[in-house]
């Protein structure tokens, strides 16, 4: 018997009701003591889940959900859990079946946790026993609620000892927090690891928690330098916006300067965030370079600001050239028109530099296509649209820039 379109409608009103949004359903927390296990305000969600849960980032098949993902917060034993009202009966719907949650968490991050939550509470007994992996690189404070709290940040590569089964474990984070993220390859010793923990003393004794870390790869860099790339770098949620972010890329800086090998440091893919907190670090350390002095960044890129900013800090050309535009910015007086007037026009000459390589190619094909043919192609490319394009990507960059000058004079 056919099914009517009223029945479709209040079948699928029933069975949205089994739909839960993954982020909101699972609640990860960083566990030091058996007293957080009951504290919820020490949860958090993931940002992303698209990878094991298909891109609407839903879970199907249960009511009022709840995941529990939790990490012992410095051996980092697993527990996963979960609560529900209702399972869907499969019968009632073709013989789907509820998603097997376990399942698809377990395959995907490639983790044994325990699903007794008794087992993972006893365990916590042991976790003044870890030790963190790795030589220690830098100490620094954080001072949070009228207390300083103690921080280190640890050096590793896959051949100190236990740290390639410790990152089995520490690698399952990138899942939750960065996008299209996958596993690296472990087995190639040209990776370094950076931990950064927090140091307290729980019931007298001192205990390390995690806080997050970064993957750099040693790309080679012809004919005998390295060009170390930084790969992914995570803090986790309790502790983003802190300045950890700030103090372990610094630190990753610090240890490459030393080596004469390196020429200069590179980034994979960086999201916007991290964008933002290499231009903060990078200006941080370039505004107290000779080339970078006020006077030099008001004559404009030079290829001094470049080669000192390489030889002495590490970094390379293209981040050089945005370095100097955060500066300059910094130095402009933007109620002064003919000084702002300078500084839009010499960054829209280099936003212009695409445009002028299109405009060459252009004049060649007018050359080589019929008339028809050159006016598709020069289809939406009018001067007016061109200087608005320049206009927005001018005005884009602005909001980005300030937001690094504002965090310079705070710091
Ligand atoms: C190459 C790649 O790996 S790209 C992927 C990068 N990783 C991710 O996106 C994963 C999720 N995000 C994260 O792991 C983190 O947010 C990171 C790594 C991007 C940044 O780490 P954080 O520790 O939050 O950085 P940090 O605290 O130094 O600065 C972040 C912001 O906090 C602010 N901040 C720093 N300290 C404080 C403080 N005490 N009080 C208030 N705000 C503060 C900074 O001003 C900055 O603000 P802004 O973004 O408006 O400029």
């Amino acid at each position: 018997m056919a099914v009517g379109i009223a029945e479709i409608s209040i079948m699928r009103t029933s069975l949205e009701q089994y739909v839960t949004s993954a982020n909101d359903a699972i609640h990860i927390k960083l566990v030091k003591t058996p007293s957080d296990i009951d504290d919820d305000s020490k949860n958090f969600h993931p940002e992303f889940t698209h990878q094991l849960f298909g891109q609407s980032e839903n879970i199907f098949g249960y009511k009022n959900l709840k995941i529990q993902l939790y990490y012992s917060a410095g051996l980092l034993n697993l527990y996963l859990g979960k609560t529900c009202s209702e399972k869907l009966d499969p019968t009632r719907l073709d013989n789907i079946p509820a998603d097997d949650i376990a399942k698809v968490i377990i395959e995907k991050l490639g983790v044994h946790p325990t699903d007794s939550l008794d087992k993972f509470r006893s365990e916590l007994s042991k976790e003044d026993s870890f030790t963190p992996f790795g030589d220690l690189l830098h100490s620094y404070s954080v001072h949070k609620n009228g207390e300083d709290t103690q921080f280190e940040i640890y050096k590793c590569d896959t051949t100190t000892p236990g740290f390639i089964k410790y990152h089995e474990r520490l690698q399952t984070f990138l899942w939750w927090f960065i996008d299209a993220v996958s596993y690296i390859n472990i087995d190639d010793d040209r990776w370094i690891f950076y931990v950064v923990y927090e140091r307290s003393v729980i019931n007298g004794k001192p205990q390390h928690s995690v806080v997050g870390y970064c993957t750099v790869y040693k790309y080679y860099a012809y004919p005998t330098k390295i060009r170390p790339r930084i790969s992914q770098m995570l803090i986790l949620p309790p502790y983003q916006r802190q300045g950890h972010g700030a103090q372990l890329l610094e630190a990753i800086y610090i240890d490459h300067r030393q080596n004469p090998t390196v020429l200069d440091i590179t980034v994979e893919d960086p999201s916007e965030e991290f964008i933002c907190l290499r231009d903060y670090v990078d200006c941080k350390v370039c505004m107290h370079l000779a080339s970078f002095s006020t006077e030099c960044l008001q004559e404009g890129f030079t290829e001094d600001m470049a080669q000192e900013a390489q030889v002495k800090l590490k970094i390379n050309q293209k981040q050089a050239r945005r370095v100097y535009e955060i500066l300059r910015l910094r130095v402009t007086d933007e109620s002064n028109a003919n000084q702002f007037k300078e500084y839009r026009l010499d960054i829209k000459k280099r936003l212009n530099i695409p445009y002028q390589r299109e405009k060459s190619d252009m004049e060649k094909m007018k050359k080589a296509l019929k008339p028809e043919e050159l006016a598709a192609t020069m289809a939406g490319q009018s001067l007016q649209e061109r200087h608005n394009n320049l206009e927005k990507m001018f005005q884009e960059l602005l909001v980005d820039y300030r937001k690094v000058v504002e965090r310079l004079a705070r710091s």
